[in-house]
């Protein structure tokens, strides 16, 4: 560790603990940048020069936790402090992966940056001279694509190519990582993970919260099946069983909202996919930028600063290989904030360009809070201001206000495809943000051992989204290892779990939590209250929040950064402590009445659990 980022001395006083906690700020703002640069080089540019120097920035970050660390835990006890300082000081000797010794630090971090290089730039040859990466090409078929061949080719291919090379990674990646947790004081990285959550009604929240929403999953699933069953036919559809993975629309089948003109309920209203007229109009990625930027600051929200539009990745570069799945940074000097993302013009990629300048709208809110309270006053707030965003920005009323959608005739028709549009979005994603921390934390307590990785996966995701391979699966292959946020160890629990930190136990999270299942719920509730704030009237879904200040005023909430407990943030912003999903129950209520209306004759879920399709005949697996 440099000698400059080395602690100085300091005895068991509240004056030299605020002194440390002073050093230990500026000094986590220099190593954290170095860091955050060697990793931002690293994903735009994925060579091994700079995997070198990724590796050695992450080894000289977990030196710096490590020192720091040990110096705190050597010096100080907490009570000399106050709540504050308190949960500073408790995250910094939480020494995560600074737990191994040398050589096993070493080896974590260079799985870690093996697994995310085979993921983001695997290829698929469908025939000798062509290549298709995962984005854009694979993407827009998955999306565009209805030949069945075809889209079994793409979906075999992407998760054997990119899901078996990490298999042989993942076994010692849990080991080293449960072996780091351990050493944190955790039976292992899901209890990690879960304690920064656990409350103690935290299993019961969750589950309660998925039941609440469960009725509507069953009767959209139904009604979808009953679609493919009409375009695809007996033969590849099962009306009693699981929905084969490849045909909705996404390659994990998390979203639905690509198969949406394929069951259209009023057909002859406005299209409400906006692609067309963005590409008719001349759109490219920073326009698109400049637009949800437009947005944000019309809620008297920050505009991005300078260095984002020069620093930001917002097209996939020809001339090398680069970590395209989307993300936002935070390069911690206060001054750095950008996007990385492979952007093309389309409205999924538009909402997704909100998603993630949500994030650097959470950025520059907390930008001046000591390093350790920079993140979401719950991992799934975070979340939430970008989906939350998407709620305004995907209404005909708003679309048409940016003149992307000609009409914005709000009847009831036309309401209630926009509707099923939005639940083939949100509903669907539901069970897939619960399932996959499911498989994890059994991977991490041992209970998935390495011989059973793919079929507890499989039995999983029958079991959760009510879907089937669309060809048999082995534990020759790795299916999990070809969704990004299994080798790039990137928690879904912000997808997943309620975020409750427990208010003594509030821990620094060591790697990014992410509750994306919370913030589903969390930014329904969030945009009842917006909407309520900027006026609104009339039904929730036809909410708009552009251009209302006082609705940009509750999102202020995000100064506090997580310098205090979510609840208390919740209730200053919403006026509530507790998260239900009440909201977005109300959100789509009207698509739930019409669902059950056309499901009447369906059978809900998928009771023969284990039908998988046949395999077509000709098919080869080589395109
Ligand atoms: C340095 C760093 O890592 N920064 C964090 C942000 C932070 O926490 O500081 C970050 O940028 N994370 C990337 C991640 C990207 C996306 C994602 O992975 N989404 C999930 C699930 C999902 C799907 C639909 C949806 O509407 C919301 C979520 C998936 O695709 O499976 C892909 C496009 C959308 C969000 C993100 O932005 O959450
Ligand atoms: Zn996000």
């Amino acid at each position: 560790l440099r000698e400059s980022w080395q602690p100085g001395n300091y005895t068991n006083s509240t004056a030299d603990a605020q002194r440390f906690l002073r050093d230990y700020n500026s000094t986590a703002e220099e190593v954290f940048f170095f860091s955050v640069s060697a990793s931002w080089n690293y994903d735009t540019n994925l060579t091994d020069y700079n995997s070198n120097l990724q590796v050695s920035a992450a080894l000289e970050e977990q030196a710096f936790t490590e020192a720091w660390g040990k110096k705190a835990k050597q010096v100080f006890s907490n009570e000399l402090l106050d709540f504050e300082d308190k949960r500073l000081m408790e995250g910094i000797m939480l020494l995560g992966p600074a737990n191994l010794p040398q050589k096993e630090r070493e080896e974590y971090n260079t799985i870690l940056s093996i697994m995310e290089r085979i993921y983001s730039t695997t290829k698929v040859h469908p025939r000798p001279n062509i290549s298709w990466s995962l984005e854009p090409e694979l993407t827009d078929i998955m999306a565009k694509s209805r030949s069945y061949k075809t889209l079994l080719y793409v979906w075999e291919a992407w998760h054997n190519d990119s899901g078996v090379p990490i298999k042989e990674y993942y076994p010692r990646f849990v080991e080293l990582s449960n072996k780091a947790s351990r050493g944190d004081g955790f039976n292992d990285t899901g209890a990690e993970w879960r304690s920064w959550f656990e409350s103690q009604t935290f299993e019961q929240d969750i589950e309660k919260l998925y039941r609440t929403i469960e009725p509507l999953y069953l009767n959209l699933h139904a009604f979808v099946r009953r679609k493919l069953y009409n375009f695809y036919g007996p033969r590849y559809i099962n009306l009693k069983g699981p929905i084969p993975a490849h045909l909705l629309g996404n390659m994990w089948a998390q979203t639905w909202n690509n198969i949406f003109d394929m069951m259209v309920p009023f057909p002859d209203k406005p299209n409400l996919d906006v692609t067309a007229e963005m590409v008719k109009q001349g759109y490219n990625a920073t326009h698109m930028f400049r637009v949800a930027e437009e947005f944000f600051t019309s809620l008297d929200l920050a505009e991005m600063p300078e260095e984002f539009w020069e620093g930001s990745m917002l097209v996939k570069p020809e001339d090398r290989e680069v970590v395209c799945h989307a993300s936002a940074w935070d390069f911690y000097n206060r001054k750095d904030f950008r996007i990385k993302q492979c952007t093309t013009v389309t409205m999924e990629q538009f909402i997704t360009a909100h998603h993630e300048m949500g994030h650097i709208e959470y950025f520059l809110q907390y930008k001046d809070q000591p390093v350790g309270f920079r993140d979401g006053a719950n991992p799934g707030f975070h979340e939430a201001i970008g989906d939350l965003m998407s709620l305004s920005v995907s209404t005909p009323k708003h679309l048409h206000k940016i003149n992307l959608l000609e009409s914005a005739t709000s009847d009831e028709e036309t309401d209630l495809n926009f509707l099923l549009n939005m639940a083939l979005e949100k509903i669907a994603f539901l069970p897939f943000g619960y399932l996959i921390d499911q498989w994890r934390w059994g991977v991490f307590d041992g209970r998935t051992t390495p011989d059973k990785y793919n079929s507890e996966w499989w039995y999983l995701r029958t079991k959760y989204q009510g879907i089937c391979p669309p060809t048999k699966r082995t534990e020759d292959q790795f299916d999990p290892g070809a969704k990004f946020h299994i080798p790039d160890n990137y928690p879904y629990i912000r997808y997943l779990i309620s975020c409750f930190p427990v208010q003594v136990e509030w821990s620094q999270a060591t790697s990014r939590t992410h509750c994306y299942f919370i913030s589903y719920i969390l930014q329904f509730q969030f945009h009842e209250k917006l909407c309520e704030a900027a006026h609104h009237t009339g039904p929730l879904h036809t909410c708009d929040i552009y251009q209302s200040a006082e609705a940009g005023a509750i999102l202020k909430y995000a100064q506090a950064g997580s310098s205090k407990p979510w609840p208390d943030v919740l209730q200053e912003a919403i006026g509530t402590r507790e998260i239900n999903a009440n909201s977005l129950m109300k959100y789509f209520e009207p698509v739930t009445k019409w669902l059950q209306e056309q499901n009447v004759k369906e059978t809900l879920g998928w009771p023969e659990f284990n039908w998988v399709p046949p395999i077509p005949e000709g098919y080869t697996g080589d395109g």
